[in-house]
C-alpha cells in the first residue's frame, strides 16, 4: 500500500474502502436471508457452532493478510451478533406469516 500523506487522504482512502465494504455486506446480507430460509427454529438460526469455525477461520486469515486477529475477532462477532438479529427478524416474520421484515 503506497502511504498516504496527509490526514485528509487517509480519510478519503478509509471511505472508498468503507464504501466497498457496505457492498460486500450487502451481499453477506442477502445470504444471511437466504439462510433463514432453510432453518426451523432459533437455535438453528444462532448456530453458534457455526459462528466459532467462522471466527476462527477469519482469524487465521486475518494472520495472513496482516489484520490483527483480535481486531478481525471482534469485527466479526459484532457483524455476526447483528445479522443474526437481522435472520431472526426475518424467521419470525415468515413464521407469523405477516412478512414486515425489510432488507
Ligand atoms: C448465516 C448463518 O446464520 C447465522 C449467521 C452467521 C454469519 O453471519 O456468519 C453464522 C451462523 C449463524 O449464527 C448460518 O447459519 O450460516
Amino acid at each position: 500500500m503506497k502511504p498516504p500523506e496527509s490526514l485528509t487522504e487517509v480519510r478519503a482512502r478509509i471511505d472508498a474502502l468503507d464504501g466497498e465494504l457496505v457492498r460486500l455486506l450487502a451481499d453477506r446480507q442477502r445470504l444471511v436471508r437466504a439462510a433463514a430460509t432453510f432453518k426451523t427454529d432459533e437455535q438453528a438460526v444462532r448456530a453458534p457452532d457455526r459462528v466459532e469455525r467462522v471466527v476462527a477461520a477469519v482469524r487465521e486469515r486475518a494472520a495472513a493478510a496482516g489484520l490483527a486477529p483480535e481486531v478481525a475477532e471482534s469485527v466479526w462477532r459484532a457483524m455476526i451478533a447483528a445479522f443474526i438479529e437481522y435472520e431472526l427478524a426475518q424467521h419470525r416474520s415468515a413464521a407469523d406469516g405477516t412478512g414486515t421484515a425489510t432488507g
